[in-house]
């Protein structure tokens, strides 16, 4: 498991750390930290050049002193100051191994700035860190058509400009390589600001690790740890039976999807509800599903579904799971048919649009259109605080957000191709996570277990290329062994 923590718990752990040791020390762990990754990456990319942007703070100070140790060590580097002030110890430091020092603290870039950042073959970007507001300042918006194409941009500690929290998308430097001291912090794992990131290399410096995460990344072992392994003594039921409700006499495809995706996970069994065309269409294509009502343990419904024109048995069906005490995975259409909270454990599959047209129909605040792509995680936990449900929030960056009441953190999961961007991928995973949920696990677990299988299995299915869904269904029993296996 990979976890971040707030910035208040990072303060204070740092501070605790700080106890008994000289002053400055943390910060020189840093800086040594960081300048060892720079010379690692000048090195392998045989480049020399280095340009330090720094700020006010002591971000700009972790990378005004590993400056130093680079000029130190005999490479050119050009100092920039963007901030009204800078630490002044570590400007000594680099001035002192014989770093040029320039100013860029408003207004449009000098020519000789301009001239450095072209030239740069590595960029340390330390205009701020855990003390940065989100978004960058108004005179460096200019900064990315700036930094040539070639060179090798780490952020130091973050990328300046991102949310250190991670809740809301802002302007901010996009890097190659973050290079974060002691613990990972939200803004390198969640939605809005993880694309910012690039490679995370994680420095030691003695920071001791806080007892509660704010964020969670499941791990391959982690899979291999939650994940539902049959003993000799099960049979199909006690592995799970997940009633699938999708699709209609229009969508056929959705149920296909989810049901297959379920099987080819290794559920139990699977019992479909729908009308004749879809019916028909899985007795041919997934010959294992059974049809019609019965004793099910969990239910995914909704893939496919349009609420207004569903079939009445369809609609009889999701009224009784929805008013039972049994899990429910609620996806696209179903996302319609929620009124209130339940009492049984319950997950949300929305992708944005949907999660936001959920919001809007719950009456959660203002909620522009661009709501959710600014503030992803805040609007989900919004739905999951007024349902008491956990809404797995789909996309690039996908976050699993439980209710408050739950005092679970958010996870997240980036293992996706941005090939799996494709109709019918989110079929899958509903019927991969149902699957799930059928054979006990949280929604939690669940919805995080389902985000990374699917998202590797799309890359298992066709490494590097183009990927379509019934790929990715039928490539997840493998997946599932490989990562088993490890
Ligand atoms: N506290 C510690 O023990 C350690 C801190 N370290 C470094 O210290 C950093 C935190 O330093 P600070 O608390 O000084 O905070 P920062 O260096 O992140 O930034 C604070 C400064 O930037 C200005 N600022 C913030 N947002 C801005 C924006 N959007 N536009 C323009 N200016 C903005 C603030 O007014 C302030 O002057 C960490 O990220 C890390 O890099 C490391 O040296 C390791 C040890």
């Amino acid at each position: 498991m990979i976890r971040a923590y707030s910035v208040e718990d990072v303060r204070a752990a740092e501070s605790a750390a700080m106890e008994g040791l000289a002053d400055g020390e943390l910060m020189q762990r840093a800086a040594t930290g960081l300048a060892g990754v720079a010379r690692a990456r000048l090195e392998e990319r045989d480049s020399d050049a280095v340009v330090v942007l720094a700020g006010s703070g002591d971000n700009g100070g972790d990378a005004l002193y590993a400056g130093a140790l680079l000029a130190e060590a005999g490479h050119p580097v050009v100092v920039v100051l963007v901030g009204s002030r800078a630490h002044e110890a570590a400007l000594a430091a680099a001035r002192d191994a014989g770093a040029i020092v320039l100013e860029w603290r408003d207004g449009a870039a000098p020519g000789e700035v301009r001239t450095a950042l072209g030239e740069a073959d590595l960029i340390l970007d330390g205009v701020t860190g855990i003390g940065g507001r989100p978004g960058l300042p108004d005179h460096l918006a200019a900064l990315p058509d700036l930094v040539s194409d070639d060179a090798y941009v780490i952020a130091v500690d973050l990328p300046s400009g991102a949310d250190p929290a991670g809740l809301v998308a802002s302007d901010a430097v996009y890097a190659d390589e973050t290079v974060t001291f002691g613990l990972t912090k939200p803004v390198h794992l969640m939605p809005p600001t993880e694309p910012a990131t690039g490679l995370l290399t994680v420095v030691d410096i003695g920071v001791p690790e806080p007892s509660s995460p704010a964020v969670e990344r499941l791990t391959y072992e982690d899979v291999a740890r939650l994940w539902p392994v049959p003993t000799p003594t099960d049979d199909k039921y006690s592995r799970g039976v997940l009633g699938v409700v999708a699709g209609g006499e229009q969508y056929t495809g959705a149920p296909v999807m989810n049901v297959t995706a379920a099987v080819t996970a290794g559920v139990g069994m699977v019992r479909y509800v729908g009308p004749r065309r879809p019916t028909d269409l899985l007795r041919s294509l997934v010959p294992e599903c059974v049809f019609g009502e019965g004793r099910v343990q969990a239910w995914a419904i909704g893939s496919g579904l349009d609420a207004e024109n569903a079939d009445d048995d369809q609609l009889r069906v999701v009224r009784e799971a929805l008013e039972s005490d049994l899990p429910v995975l609620l996806d696209a259409g179903g996302l319609d048919l929620l009124e209130e909270s339940r009492s049984a454990p319950t997950l949300l599959t929305p992708h944005a649009g949907e999660l936001l047209r959920l919001a809007r129909r719950l009456e959660l605040g203002d909620l522009p259109d661009d709501a959710v792509r600014r503030a992803p995680v805040e609007i989900a936990r919004r739905v999951a605080d007024h349902l008491d449900v956990t809404v797995l929030l789909k996309g690039a960056v996908t976050a699993v957000v439980p209710p408050s009441s739950a005092g679970l953190p958010v996870r997240t999961q980036s293992d996706a191709p941005a090939w799996l961007a494709t109709a019918g991928s989110g079929d899958v995973l509903a019927g991969l996570a149902g699957a799930l949920l059928a054979s006990g696990l949280s929604p939690l677990d669940a919805g995080s277990v389902a985000a990374l299988v699917h998202g590797v299995a799309a890359d298992d299915a066709n490494p590097g290329g183009p990927v379509r869904a019934m790929d990715v269904a039928h490539q997840l029993g493998r997946t599932v062994a490989r990562l088993l296996r490890r």
